[in-house]
């Protein structure tokens, strides 16, 4: 029976990583449990907020004002366990986040509350009053014009109406109709004889009662209407004659409903390469140990079918399991592939299902009712126990960190958990980051090297090409006449190719030729993109939209060109260039509905194009036995962008998209166009070896002080006005400097690359660091005392991706 209970309050702006304390309601006395989500008045008023309950006492809090009383529960049981709470403690701590955010972030969406601000009478009306409500007995704040807001304050003022705060728990559970059979066949039949013969619904629906009368489960009315044309209307008129009950049954919304019948597949019988990772993963998990194994292993090398032996294996042992794979990764082909191994055992996560979706998968996880969990980055926050195995597929891929807050990477969150259940990690990758591969030359994590391909193949041949070359005998910029003559080829013999334009750091935009005016965002410091799709130019940092422009607005003439190369583009050129060719393309353009994406992949695995053109989203974890050629567009644009891990990207991209080639019985090839041939990236990746780029991209860190030689954490401050953002940073800076030793290197401040984003200027500093026991103390402080006062924004990034 406990009366006190510390909660987490979500007050986006008085953000702290306190607990307030609260009294419990008498009803709720035995009840109320950690982890549960509850309804609490917050300061001054009838504001309501949403909170999470991380502690109960039984001795009155150390408090002298007046305690407030939890006014509603929103669970009968913990949304959060004993594992997800102390997690969230740590990652708040970890990533200079706060409680409450990281909470939010481990639950499905909709369990985050919606608020709505509602305004009342309190006393008489007034002539004032009657004017704004009209007879209504409250407004909804969201639909009130700003003059009458202005009038409402004033009355609130007076003490004659109240802003009232409301919470809504957003989860909706599900539910369909089904009906209950209440008679035994006998009594169907005697009820049949006395229904006159025309009424024929009612005999059919008494002969399929009489079919089901002992059937004890619930039967589902939307299966009854498929197959007997019986709709809930007749069960009305049946269950005011006393034949059955209508009931309503709670429902999952499967996102993969067509794959619930996926052909059950076999283990295959491993190579001896893969058997001993099975096998050295395996003994982990049975010895408890929470060791991280790196799997390096080349493309093809049969990576997933290591994964699912291995999850397999923490099954039989009655355990759970959770395999991460990046968004874009999480294709219906790999979908396909774990639920063909385990079947209704399998929950998927990842963004592209509806709130619903997600919702309910996250339930059938917290029900124990699937065992293995597949999904992208905040998956690995599922809330599976008794967890045996995680698994990391791809671990080097940037999706895995998320970019607001909390800042966190999804495989600092697997460790962490690995050590609370005792169980082996595994972070698999062809090109592992220089961070995982480093820690496992010195033995923190156990490397697993895969050198061959499944099929014994060899790797597919990669030739370079020149384009500076190419340039000078024809005009084409696009495709050199290599590559022409072997997608050609391809063409022939009825075999696909996968062509991909690298978009990093390229965009299309518009240009006056006559002034080189660029048009760029009024918001953010940047130009605007054209999307030939919705005829617009638009802002790929807020989101701003205008029309293409017909005239230069600075020097009104009609000279506008188009510069850079998009898909569309090259779609157009190849065309013209291979008519009889079936292509089809890929980008965020035509992926965007939902669906979309496994809809081209079906389509290209059905062999209804020959050629499948698209950005970096082709370049992972496609397996598709008939592509023998692929073609790199334009290797290098990445390398110009001044980003340290320019040259880890480019290698890593170069390394993935080549393997999509020959990974069945037919030889594959590699084509790559590129400007700068003699760069050491374009060099090891065309000889797949990552050895020697993993070396050569050391020492260059070693001497330039990159990671992952030191550590690195991006402190960033934001304001509307450019020198109030600039004001801070150097505020900031002489707050932490004092505490770093001399071993330690600030960076900057400076203004962030792009400058301006979203109306609000952003100036960053970058502090290296080996070994400092009082940073962690002096950032922890500075983002606590920090939070959104006068118009600033701070933000704290533990590892960012780059510094730009
Ligand atoms: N032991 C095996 N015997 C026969 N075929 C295998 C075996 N292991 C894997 N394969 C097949 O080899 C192909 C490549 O395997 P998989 O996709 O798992 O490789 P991967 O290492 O994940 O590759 P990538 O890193 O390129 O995504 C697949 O078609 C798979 O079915
Ligand atoms: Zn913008
Ligand atoms: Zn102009």
């Amino acid at each position: 029976m406990a009366q006190f209970a510390q909660i987490i309050v979500d007050v986006p702006t008085l953000q702290t990583n306190r607990p307030y304390d609260y009294a419990i309601p008498l009803v709720w006395q035995d009840q109320l449990q950690v982890g549960i989500r509850v309804v609490v008045p917050f300061g001054k008023g009838s504001r309501q907020v949403q909170g999470f309950v991380v502690g109960t006492s039984d001795t009155p809090p150390d408090y002298a004002g007046e305690l407030k009383t939890i006014a509603q529960v929103l669970d009968l049981q913990p949304v959060l366990n004993t594992e997800l709470l102390a997690l969230a403690k740590w990652l708040a701590q970890w990533t200079f986040s706060f409680q409450i955010s990281c909470m939010q972030t481990m639950l499905p969406s909709m369990m985050k509350a919606s608020y709505t601000k509602k305004v009342r009478l309190t006393g008489a009306a007034t002539p004032a009053t009657a004017a704004i409500f009209n007879g209504q007995a409250e407004l909804d704040f969201a639909d009130l014009a700003p003059e009458t807001i202005k009038q409402l304050l004033k009355l609130q003022r007076q003490n004659l109406v109240e802003v009232d705060y409301q919470v809504h728990d957003r989860a909706k559970i599900k539910t369909i109709k089904a009906i209950q059979p209440l008679l035994s066949v006998a009594e169907y039949t005697a009820a049949a004889a006395k229904v006159p013969a025309n009424a024929k619904r009612q005999h059919d629906l008494l002969a399929y009662l009489s079919a089901h009368a002992t059937t004890t489960a619930p039967l589902s009315l939307p299966q009854i209407t498929a197959e007997t044309q019986l709709t809930l209307a007749h069960m009305h008129t049946g269950a005011d004659k006393g034949w059955l009950r209508i009931v309503d049954l709670e429902t999952y919304r499967d996102p993969y409903a067509e794959l619930a019948t996926a052909p059950r597949t076999q283990p295959l019988t491993l190579t001896a390469e893969q058997a001993t990772a099975v096998e050295q993963i395996t003994t982990a998990g049975q010895q408890q140990q929470a060791k991280v194994f790196l799997v390096e292993g080349v493309t093809g090398s049969g990576k997933t079918e290591i994964y699912l032996q291995s999850i397999q294996a923490a099954i039989a042992k009655g355990q759970t399991a959770l395999m991460l794979v990046p968004e874009i990764g999480l294709t219906p082909q790999m979908v396909t592939r774990v639920k063909g191994r385990f079947g209704a055992h399998v929950a998927v996560l990842h963004s592209g299902l509806s709130n619903g979706e997600r919702y309910d998968e996250w339930r059938r996880i917290e029900r124990g009712e699937a065992q293995v969990v597949v999904g992208a980055r905040s998956a690995v926050f599922a809330p599976l126990t008794n967890l045996g195995l995680i698994i990391m597929d791809e671990e080097h891929e940037s999706s895995y960190k998320q970019d607001d807050m909390p800042r966190y990477h999804a495989r600092d969150v697997a460790l962490w958990r690995a050590r609370y259940h005792h169980c082996p990690v595994v972070l698999g990758s062809a090109t592992p980051s220089l961070e995982s591969r480093s820690r496992a030359q010195k033995g923190v994590y156990q490397l697993i090297r895969l050198k061959e391909r499944a099929n014994h193949q060899p790797l597919p041949e990669v030739t370079v090409v020149d384009m500076k070359d190419e340039l000078k005998q024809t005009k084409e910029d696009n495709f050199s006449s290599l590559l022409l003559q072997e997608l050609h080829k391809r063409l022939l013999h009825q075999e696909q190719s996968v062509l991909m334009l690298n978009r990093r750091g390229f965009s299309s935009f518009v240009m006056c030729r006559d002034c080189g005016f660029v048009l760029k965002c009024p918001n953010c410091d940047i130009s605007l993109t054209l999307h030939m799709d919705t005829h617009s130019m638009k802002c790929h940092y807020c989101g701003h939209e205008e029309a293409i422009p017909q005239v230069c607005a600075n020097c009104q003439s009609r000279k506008i060109r188009y510069y850079g190369t998009g898909t569309q583009k090259v779609e157009s050129e190849l065309k013209v260039l291979l008519p009889e060719a079936r292509i089809l393309r890929m980008d965020v353009d035509t992926t965007r509905r939902k669906g979309a994406h496994a809809k081209i992949l079906r389509q290209f695995g059905n062999h209804q194009a020959d050629i499948l053109l698209g950005t970096q989203m082709i370049a992972k974890g496609l397996d598709f036995p008939d592509v023998t050629l692929v073609g790199v567009l334009n290797a290098d644009t990445a390398l110009g962008l001044p980003d340290f891990r320019a040259s880890e990207r480019t290698f890593q991209l170069l390394t993935q998209v080549s393997g999509r080639a020959g990974r069945a019985d037919k030889k594959g090839e590699v084509i790559v166009q590129t400007y700068n041939p003699e760069h050491y990236a374009i060099r090891l990746a065309r000889h797949h070896d990552y050895e020697g780029f993993y070396q050569r991209e050391m020492t260059l860190r070693h001497q330039a002080g990159y990671p992952p030689y030191y550590y690195t954490i991006l402190v960033t401050a934001s304001h509307e006005e450019e020198n109030e953002a600039a004001k801070k940073i150097f505020q900031l800076m002489n707050q932490v400097k004092p505490a770093l030793s001399p071993q330690a290197v600030l960076l900057g401040p400076t203004p962030r690359a792009i400058a301006r984003v979203n109306k609000r200027y952003y100036y960053q500093m970058v502090i290296k660091y080996k070994h400092e026991p009082q940073l962690e103390k002096i950032l922890t402080q500075i983002m606590q005392e920090n939070q959104a006062r006068n118009g600033i924004q701070i933000s704290i990034d533990r590892e960012p991706l780059s510094f730009i």
